[in-house]
């Protein structure tokens, strides 16, 4: 897909970062939110389906509680985004009743994403939404999420909504130009990159953290959301939302920001989701041969294959496969727990039985269950 390609989309998930949105933590900046959601408005009146992902609660409720800095406290996080919620959604609705647009406030944790039927559930949500000409506005349901069923950032949260919507476009608002070859926060000299491929290994070098104290995946997790949204074959755009007019600009295919072309085999529903999951619960190691196989042949991973056992799982927890040298190559739902899966590890299916005394599926992962990373 090329850039011109765009103006071809029939969905498209814009993010907006904190400090955008609160205008580098002063409140929220509502001559801003009133231009983005002018050019939403005018994507939707051409019938095109819009998906915001907001940011913001937290550097919203810090401002309106007059802290004087982000709560490091968990309890004080979830406080400050409650508060600042209220703000987001009533800025939003408000603005999007200018251009006769209602907006519906979704507010989802990792949890709900990692459950199989929730996940759906949320699918259906939001394209009902969509068919109803809402604008669906999500942010992460922060006063709930605990710290390990957190998204940990509005960016993967926007590409899993990617994902799920089966967006054609994910347009991530930021404070930057872009995506730069060094962090221009840090480097004068840095340069924009303005197109790369989400397979490019440069960018695991160039994407660095967030330092505002407001935002705070940075590009880090920019360019970790373009890789999950290509595998539903979404493409991304990374781009300063302080220029004039940028999401209609993007959307007709001017060369702005940076663009990271999702040249990834797009995988199935089902892998996709998997590929979304975070809360990887454990790991095993695999010798060179079932690294091969899983890798090049697209085999299940057996028993036989694996050297070492990390982590406490379960039977159908996600558990990440590795190399020899601890390169993580695929993920998967895993037939066996911790302690089973040690004792059968280097063993073949028919011993499985006489180790543990009964024996489930021949295949410790399934290649159904399986995504290569
Ligand atoms: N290679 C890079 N190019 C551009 N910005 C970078 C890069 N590496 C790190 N950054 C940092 O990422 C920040 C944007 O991320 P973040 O603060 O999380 O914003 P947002 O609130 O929009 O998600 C930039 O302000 C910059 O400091
Ligand atoms: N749910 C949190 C998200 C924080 C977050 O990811 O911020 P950002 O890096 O600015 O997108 C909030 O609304 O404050």
């Amino acid at each position: 897909m090329s850039r011109s390609d765009f103006r071809l989309s029939q969905r498209v998930v814009i993010k907006i970062g904190s400090s955008l949105l609160t205008d580098g933590g002063k409140g929220l900046n509502k001559t801003a939110i009133a231009g983005w959601v002018a050019q939403m408005a005018t994507l939707s009146q051409r019938s095109v389906d819009v998906v915001l992902v907001s940011s913001g609660s937290v550097a919203e409720g810090v401002s309106r509680l007059k802290l004087k800095a982000r709560p490091k406290l968990l309890h004080e996080l979830q406080a400050a985004a409650s508060v600042g919620q209220m703000g987001l959604v009533r800025c939003f609705e408000n603005e999007f009743g200018q251009h006769d647009l209602l907006a519906a406030q979704v507010l989802l944790t990792h949890d709900d994403l990692s459950d199989r039927q929730r996940y759906l559930n949320a699918r259906s949500t939001l394209l009902t939404l969509l068919d109803f000409g809402v604008v669906p506005v999500i942010n992460e349901n922060d006063a709930v999420a605990t710290e390990e069923i957190r998204f940990g950032d509005n960016d993967t949260l926007g590409a899993l909504v990617a994902n799920l919507v089966e967006a054609d476009l994910l347009i991530i608002l930021t404070d930057q130009l872009g995506l730069f070859d060094a962090n221009p926060s840090l480097n004068p000299d840095a340069k924009l990159i303005s197109e790369i491929s989400v397979n490019e290994s440069l960018l695991d070098e160039v994407a660095g953290g967030s330092i505002s104290g407001l935002g705070r995946g940075g590009m880090y997790t920019k360019v970790r959301a373009a890789r999950l949204a290509a595998r539903s074959g979404a493409a991304t755009v990374i781009v300063s939302g302080k220029l004039e007019d940028v999401i209609t600009r993007v959307y007709q295919g001017e060369a702005l920001g940076t663009y990271m072309i999702p040249n990834l085999e797009p995988l199935a529903a089902r892998k996709q989701w998997l590929a979304g999951q975070l809360q990887v619960k454990g790991s095993v190691t695999l010798d060179d041969g079932a690294v091969n196989s899983l890798k090049s042949a697209g085999k299940s991973l057996l028993a036989v294959g694996v050297k070492a056992v990390q982590g406490k799982f379960q039977r159908g927890d996600l558990v990440s496969c590795r190399d020899l040298q601890g390169h993580e190559i695929a993920r998967g739902l895993i037939n066996y727990g911790a302690d089973e899966t040690a004792k059968i590890a280097g063993k073949s299916s028919s011993e499985f039985e006489k180790l543990l005394g009964y024996a489930d599926e021949a295949e410790l992962i399934h290649r159904d269950n399986m995504v290569l990373i």
